[in-house]
Order: C-alpha cells, then sequence, then structure tokens
C-alpha cells in the first residue's frame, strides 16, 4: 500500500508473513522494514512473534537473550532505516524463563523500551480453540511507555488488550497512541479484534493499532491478520486484510486534543465513587 504523505506522524504496521525458520524471517523483515521507511514512515511497527511461529511448542525453540541476535538485528535496522522501530515480539530467555517480549528502538538503535507480555493468553473454547501460553512462558509485571516525536506510546502485547485497566493506566500517564503487536486467531479475531480496539481507542481517547502476522492457513496457529489502527473517534485509519502487506496510518496529534476538549471524559470520572489504580 501507498503511504499517504504530509503526515503528522506516519506509522506503518507491518503485517509479515513469519515462517519456520528465523534467518528467513529477519531477511523478510528487514525488506518490509526497508520499504516503510522509503515510504516515509517515522515509526514502523512489527507483529507479535515476527521471528518465530506463534505457538507454545515453538517458543522455547526460537527463544534468546535480550539482547541477543534478534535484538541486535533490530537495533542496526532502526538505525539503517532512521525509524523509530517497535519490535513486534519474540521469545526471551531469561536463565529458566521464557517471556514474550516486546522491545523498541529510536532511530540511532538504542534500546528504548522493552515489555514483557503482562496478561498470559490461557483461553478454551470447546470444540474452537485452546491455548496455554502458560505452560511454557512466564508474564511480565510492568508498565511500558515510551516518546516519539512528541507522542507518549503505551505498549501491550496481544490478549493484554482485553484488559481495559491496563489502557485506562497508560491513558493516565499520558499516552496518546497504545500499541498491541498480536496474533488474534480465527475464532476470536473476528469477533473480537476490531471491537477492542475500538473499545479502547473511544474510551481513552488515544489511537489504538494493532500488528498481526499475516494469515497463513497450513500454520498450527492460524493468525486472524486485519493489522489495523482506530482513531480516538472510534474510525479505522488503516487496515490490512490478510495478506503480508504493510498499512499505513496518519496520526494528528489535534485531534486527540479536540476530541479531549470537546468530550471531557478525563475530567469527568468520579474518582470520588471508583478509580483505576496502578500499582507499581
Ligand atoms: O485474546 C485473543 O483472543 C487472542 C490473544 C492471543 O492470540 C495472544 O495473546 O497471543
Amino acid at each position: 500500500m501507498t503511504a499517504p504523505q504530509g503526515s503528522n506522524l506516519l506509522l506503518a504496521l507491518v503485517q509479515m508473513a513469519v515462517k519456520q525458520n528465523k534467518p528467513a524471517n529477519l531477511s523478510r523483515c528487514a525488506e518490509l522494514v526497508g520499504i516503510a521507511a522509503q515510504s516515509g514512515a517515522k515509526i514502523v511497527a512489527l507483529p507479535e512473534c515476527f521471528n518465530c511461529p506463534y505457538g507454545t511448542k515453538y517458543f522455547s525453540e526460537y527463544a534468546e537473550a535480550v539482547p541477543g541476535e534478534t535484538t541486535e538485528f533490530l537495533s542496526s535496522l532502526a538505525k539503517k532505516n532512521q525509524v523509530w522501530l517497535v519490535g513486534g515480539s519474540i521469545p526471551e530467555r531469561d536463565g529458566n524463563k521464557l517471556y514474550n517480549t516486546s522491545t523498541v528502538y529510536s532511530p540511532t538503535g538504542q534500546l528504548i523500551a522493552k515489555h514483557r507480555k503482562i496478561h498470559l493468553f490461557d483461553i478454551n473454547i470447546p470444540g474452537s480453540i485452546s491455548f496455554k501460553e502458560s505452560e511454557t512462558l512466564s508474564a511480565g509485571a510492568a508498565f511500558t511507555t515510551f516518546d516519539v516525536m512528541g507522542w507518549k506510546v503505551g505498549l501491550g502485547i496481544c490478549y493484554d488488550i482485553r484488559f481495559a485497566e491496563l489502557a485506562q493506566v497508560y491513558a493516565k500517564l499520558g499516552c496518546n497512541l497504545l500499541l498491541y503487536p498480536g496474533a488474534f486467531n480465527m475464532t476470536t479475531g473476528p469477533a473480537h479484534w476490531e471491537l477492542l480496539q475500538r473499545a479502547r481507542a473511544v474510551d481513552n481517547q488515544v489511537y489504538v493499532a494493532s500488528i498481526s502476522p499475516a494469515r497463513d492457513v497450513n500454520a498450527d496457529y492460524i493468525a486472524y491478520g486485519h493489522s489495523l489502527c482506530v482513531d480516538p473517534w472510534g474510525c479505522l485509519v488503516a487496515e490490512a486484510d490478510e495478506d503480508e502487506t504493510i498499512v499505513y496510518a496518519e496520526l494528528d496529534a489535534n485531534e486527540v486534543k479536540s476530541i479531549r476538549q470537546n468530550i471531557p471524559i478525563s475530567k469527568q470520572k468520579r474518582p470520588d465513587l471508583y478509580q483505576v489504580q496502578y500499582k507499581k
């Protein structure tokens, strides 16, 4: 897809096709990030598990330390292309624990944020899908925000989006953009993927974007695709279909400001009756 010009902040969502081959994933990633940067994107975001097929049986085999091979690769890719790079996620090994971890780089290649998925994806929908990340992964325990060209970004990974409180904490911390690398599936994707993003966007008056791998119908876990970006009014600004592609979203800081002014819900909350608290 061609990038729109004249953006306030141009965000690229790289919906790459992830294979069972780490070197091939890294080299495809380098090509796609190069295309996004050439198209004018200032911030480029990759999918959940971009170097590894999504599935508990793959996490240990593909896991790496941070810093490690993949994160060094991401750092040099950010620098080479002069972009802010949100490195989707990778399985991270730390001692005898594994995490689902996202790292973020500045255009100088500096690591500026690291998020370990806080809410592990353990679900069982009889006859449809059962998944238990906690069989192999441990949960993170920290919020993750970073600054990009006047924007404050809150980071979550996939299932993290189902927890309204996390987005509310990020809004309280001053975020105006939330990013969720994610890989919903063919059951929960059509039902909830867009709905959750629009809900988080309208409730918190922020931009929300999610980045999925492309759909591979032969994979053990079939990702829904449909990477998308929603504005604070709840409208779709960009949406991919299921194939490998890059979609672009122009983020307008004035849009956030005016919606917050026009419907000032953050000032109209009733802390005398309820409050979202964060503990760390
Ligand atoms: O919440 C969902 O339906 C999907 C979550 C997921 O796939 C994940 O957390 O990786």
